[in-house]
């Protein structure tokens, strides 16, 4: 059987695809003050960002890796749908941005209709600023409330964080409703891609949850363990009532899992999602901040299953090691404490994403640089590791692993 154009069954199986997004513009087209907002704590300088960004993907590519870039898959994407499918692509993003009527609305839809696809998806990328377009708002809330505000549409710095706005689950993905309005457009792209892209339209995928939910999930909280087990974070972006939704759609359908762990990590900005804290790097070995084990190394899990009623099962226990280790069949498990386990090295070594491991093998992990003491526990541990350059991108608070969607992975 063809492998599927996405197919993910485990977190370490030898990656085939994945999708990256450069950045560009969007990471540094705002100001001090709204960095709060967007989900940033500082400005990057764009041009090593992108020279770093570059040797991660040559990283992969060096490593058989085919890596696509959502820019250009949106792109592709709505020029194969044509005039109708880029013109609801537009409408949606205008409604999304504040704009669903009005002079605005047709003033900022003429602008980015006058310009080419790549263009235009770059423009709504890297966000639109008052006085690229010649006109002056009348409305009151623009002359009396946003008068010194520089945007008709915000910038999306957070979109070379590929791995938030859609997870690859099976043979299929959630399309996420992301937490924050700063994040919440950037599904949209996923969505058109998946719709109408040759390469994935019409393809036999599923979609194990869509973007049209109030409740909210981001896919640096869905870990795929194996064909059969995920764990998805309970985080300060996913709430339990999206896991039980989407819990139930794999669990009832054919998607192959059954088994969900539901992991309570504290909700704050620094570990905002499992994959913070917490990421699998081989057949039994996983990357662990110290920060979230209690006493004894416990934490609160929840495992879900389907039971024969058709109501989804609860087990709550809160020994990590054995949840792992009896939902994947394993004898021994080697949870790796992030910066050594020293509480000054690991608070600061998880801050920059030391915990934030991208398997590209098992046993293989792509890593940042200025995790020395991480990567050299790592290595003392038995696995390779392959650092890129980290200076620039860690200021918007993701490592190699929420850079990347993974498309394809080779099956364990
Ligand atoms: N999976 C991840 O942990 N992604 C990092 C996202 C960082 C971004 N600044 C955010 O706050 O959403």
């Amino acid at each position: 059987m063809m492998t599927k154009p996405i197919h993910v069954t485990s977190e370490i199986g030898k990656l085939k695809v994945v999708m990256l997004k450069r950045p560009d513009v969007e990471v540094e087209n705002f100001t001090p003050d709204m960095m709060p907002r967007l989900l940033f704590d500082d400005i990057p300088y764009l041009p090593e960002a992108q020279k770093e960004h570059d040797n991660f993907a040559d990283t992969l590519r060096d490593n058989g890796v085919e890596v696509l870039y959502l820019e250009k898959l949106s792109a592709e994407a709505l020029d194969a749908g044509g005039s109708a499918v880029k013109d609801h692509f537009l409408e949606t993003m205008l409604v999304e941005s504040g704009y669903a009527a009005g002079v605005l609305h047709d003033a900022l839809k003429d602008y980015l209709n006058s310009m080419d696809t790549f263009a235009m998806v770059n423009k709504i990328m890297g966000g639109v600023r008052k006085n690229e377009l010649d006109f002056v708002p009348r409305d009151l809330v623009s002359a009396a409330e946003e008068e010194d505000y520089p945007f008709f549409m915000d910038p999306m710095p957070n979109l070379y964080f590929t791995r938030d706005p859609a997870a690859s689950i099976g043979d299929g993905l959630s399309i996420n409703h992301m937490t924050f309005p700063a994040r919440q457009r950037e599904s949209l792209f996923m969505e058109t891609i998946i719709k109408y892209h040759p390469r994935f339209a019409n393809q036999g995928l599923s979609v194990w949850r869509d973007r049209n939910h109030t409740t909210r999930i981001e896919g640096g909280d869905e870990l795929v363990l194996s064909d059969t087990v995920l764990a998805i974070g309970v985080s300060q972006r996913t709430s339990a009532n999206a896991i039980e939704d989407i819990a139930r759609n794999l669990l009832k359908s054919d998607s192959g899992y059954e088994k969900i762990i539901a992991i309570r990590i504290p909700h704050n900005h620094a570990m905002m999602h499992l994959d913070t804290v917490f990421t699998m790097i081989n057949r039994d070995q996983f990357t662990v901040h110290p920060g979230i084990l209690g006493e004894g190394g416990h934490i609160d899990t929840w495992t879900i299953t389907l039971g024969g009623d058709g109501e989804l099962n609860l087990d709550h226990r809160t020994d990590l090691k054995q949840v792992l280790k009896d939902a994947l069949h394993l004898d021994d498990l080697d949870l790796i404490p992030t910066g050594a386990g020293d509480p000054v090295i690991a608070a600061r070594e998880q801050w920059n994403d030391g915990s934030n491991t991208l398997a590209i093998a098992p046993g293989t992990v792509v890593t940042y640089n200025r995790n020395y003491v991480s990567n050299k526990v790592l290595r003392e541990h038995g696995l390779k590791v392959l650092e890129v350059l980290s200076s620039e991108l860690s200021r918007g608070r993701g490592g190699p692993r929420c850079m990347s969607m993974p498309l394809v992975r080779e099956d364990l």
